[in-house]
């Protein structure tokens, strides 16, 4: 077979629902406990096989991403031993360091699509992960970009197939929060660990109810750091169809919860309205896996 010359891949946002801090190791990283999620939003990344390495980026969030070699879409690619060289053109739609993983994503959008496009090479035979991981914690979750109970510090990922399809707006105050600043400014890093996923849920609001259990360890120390966090969630929280509102990773976004998409369609747009300054989407939130595989052309 040729190899393919395009490849489009997209780049979902990831979604903490839960995100336990359970101890540190010695190395500084710390331990979490975390059930992830994907949105139904996110970077599109196109890749064109070509004789050198190029980065291009466009779309709305593309001002504040770096298009040099520090991209972690040119740093995921470097790792990949006897991959093709190419153009890659990243559409950036997610606000950068904002705690849904976005350049995580476009990394894990790079592998994927250069794997894909590599003739012969088996990602299994490879100690990929190990070197994917110190580029970011959050890239082997975004290489699945499925739904998973997250373990270590990022690397042990048990996927998690009976969570219901979760309706979601997402609020981002369009403040860059680095991920260093609040793992450094929390207060304890050793808290109780998830408690097991109970093996069936009767539906969204079951779901919800055991969110609602759990906690972000890390949203203390980001609002601290970072206000404006606290606006999100009391704006989500004040919404009337809203049964739930967190803060994802490390911060700044969050999400609300919505019992269906139409009511999380509707708080986007009412949001939306009075708070033209934020970045508002409604999305759904489960695998992602089926529309993150590379597309050719
Ligand atoms: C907070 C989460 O978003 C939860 O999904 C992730 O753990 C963060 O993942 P990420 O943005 O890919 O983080 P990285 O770029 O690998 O790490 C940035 C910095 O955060 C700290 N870090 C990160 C992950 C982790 N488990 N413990 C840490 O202490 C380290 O100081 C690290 O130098
Ligand atoms: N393709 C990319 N997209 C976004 N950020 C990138 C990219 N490449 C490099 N970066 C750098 O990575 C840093 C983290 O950005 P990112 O958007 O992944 O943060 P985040 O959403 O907080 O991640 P996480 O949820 O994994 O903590 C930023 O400082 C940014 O400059």
């Amino acid at each position: 077979m040729a190899t393919p010359q395009i490849v489009e891949v997209f780049a979902p946002a990831k979604i903490n629902l839960t995100l336990q801090v359970t101890g540190q190791r010695a190395d500084g990283y710390h331990l979490l406990d975390s059930l992830v999620t994907f949105a139904d939003v996110g970077d599109v990344l196109r890749i064109e096989i070509g004789d050198a390495f190029e980065m291009i980026t466009q779309g709305p969030e593309a001002e504040t991403v770096p298009d040099g070699p520090e991209n972690l879409v040119l740093r995921a690619a470097a790792l990949l031993e006897g991959a093709p060289k190419a153009v890659f053109t990243l559409t950036k739609n997610l606000p950068v360091a904002s705690g849904i993983g976005g350049g995580s994503a476009d990394a894990a959008a790079a592998f994927r699509g250069l794997s894909a496009a590599t003739p012969g090479y088996d990602p299994k035979a490879d100690d990929v992960l190990e070197r994917l991981l110190v580029l970011g914690a959050d890239i082997p979750m975004c290489l699945a970009s499925t739904t998973a109970r997250i373990e270590g510090i990022g690397e042990i990922i048990s996927p998690v197939g009976h969570l219901p399809t979760l309706h979601a707006v997402l609020i981002n105050p369009r403040v860059a929060v680095p991920t260093p600043a609040v793992f450094k400014a929390m207060k304890q890093r050793t808290n109780p660990p998830m408690p097991d996923i109970p093996p069936v849920f009767s539906g969204v609001s079951d779901c919800i109810e055991w969110l609602r259990a759990q906690r972000n360890d890390m949203q203390e120390a980001a609002t601290a750091l970072e206000p404006a966090i606290a606006a999100v969630q009391s704006a989500l929280e004040g919404h009337r169809a809203c049964q739930l509102a967190r803060m994802s990773g490390s911060g700044a976004t969050c999400f609300g919860l919505f019992e269906t998409a139409q009511a999380a369609q509707l708080a986007a747009r009412e949001l939306s309205r009075t708070y033209p300054q934020w970045w508002i989407r409604a999305a759904q939130l489960g695998s992602q896996s089926d529309r993150a595989a590379p597309c050719f052309s």
